[in-house]
């Protein structure tokens, strides 16, 4: 036992990942971008916490995750990781962070790992970024792909509709999977693409593969947690399930607090000095 690690927790690594495609037991993950949020989410159990970019939808209200800049990435990533105990984090490299320059790939990733104390980093795309992704495994980084909907390139497809349903598109996105495999990834999101593809990725790759809006014959699943949790107000694809109301019960209480306050029954006595 090192002088770092808590008693009796075993920290996730990507050996035990590989270990759980295996044997079959399904692979947890969901976002976190703050140090509270990642300390329960670590504390339930997840096996997985993505600080996704999506903190540039969920945490700073823009319209896409094109915005959201590498230091600001990094910060939401060494507020998570101050919180881990047990969780594997990983950390999405931001748009213009990596795509066409290994170089630039290179620096970003080991920015992140040394700014962040995050374990490992997700990347968009297959074939494009082969270089870039060679480039930051060739530094001992462990690097988790990203295919289907890729946000990163929303312009380039301009909907945020089912990716991968035409022949060639699917046979690519096979394709780019056995690639991010061979280039040493560690894991591989596929993102609102036909079930049935999905699951021919996950029999075709050894490494574990985690959907979101991509069936359950996959080898994990994630979310973001604003939507698992119901705080999120408008998106809501189908592949979305809600397993909490936050919203209304944020709502209740707030209210609750502002009609205390306005009749004067906040603070009492007891909550005086
Ligand atoms: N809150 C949140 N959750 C996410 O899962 C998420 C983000 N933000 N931001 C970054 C990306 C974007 N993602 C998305 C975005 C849209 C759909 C989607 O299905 N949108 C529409 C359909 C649009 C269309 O068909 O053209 C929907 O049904 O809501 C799915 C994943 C996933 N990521
Ligand atoms: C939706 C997941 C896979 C993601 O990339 C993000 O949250 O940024
Ligand atoms: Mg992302």
């Amino acid at each position: 036992m090192t002088i770092h690690s808590s008693a009796n927790i075993k920290r996730i690594t990507t050996h035990i990942l590989q270990e759980m495609k295996n044997r079959g037991e399904k692979i947890s993950m969901l976002t976190a971008y703050d140090y509270s949020m990642a300390k329960i989410v670590d504390e339930a159990g997840m096996d997985i916490i993505l600080v996704g970019d999506s903190a540039s939808n969920v945490m700073a209200g823009h319209e896409t995750t094109l915005p959201i800049t590498l230091d600001q990435m990094i910060y939401h990533a060494s507020s998570v990781v101050r919180a881990v105990k047990r969780s594997f984090v990983v950390v999405d490299i931001p748009f213009g962070s990596y795509q066409g320059n290994s170089s630039e790939a290179l620096r970003s990733a080991i920015r992140i790992m040394k700014e962040s104390g995050a374990h490992a980093v997700k990347v968009e795309g297959g074939a494009e970024i082969k270089e870039s992704v060679i480039r930051i495994l060739s530094a001992g980084v462990p690097v988790m792909g990203h295919l289907g909907l890729t946000p990163q390139s929303i312009y380039k497809f301009g909907t945020y509709s089912v990716r991968a349903k035409e022949e060639a598109e699917a046979a690519k996105l096979l394709e780019d999977a056995k690639i991010l495999e061979e280039c040493g990834c560690f894991a591989v999101v596929l993102e609102k693409i036909p079930a049935s593809l999905a699951k021919k990725v996950a029999e075709a790759v050894s490494i574990p593969v985690i959907g979101i809006g991509a069936g359950g014959d996959v080898d994990g699943q994630v979310l973001v947690v604003h939507d698992l949790l119901g705080i999120t107000q408008e998106f809501k694809p189908r592949f979305l399930r809600q397993y909490a109301d936050l919203q209304a019960v944020m709502l209740e209480a707030f209210g609750n607090y502002i009609k205390d306050v306005k009749s004067r029954n906040f603070p009492n006595e007891k909550e005086s000095y």
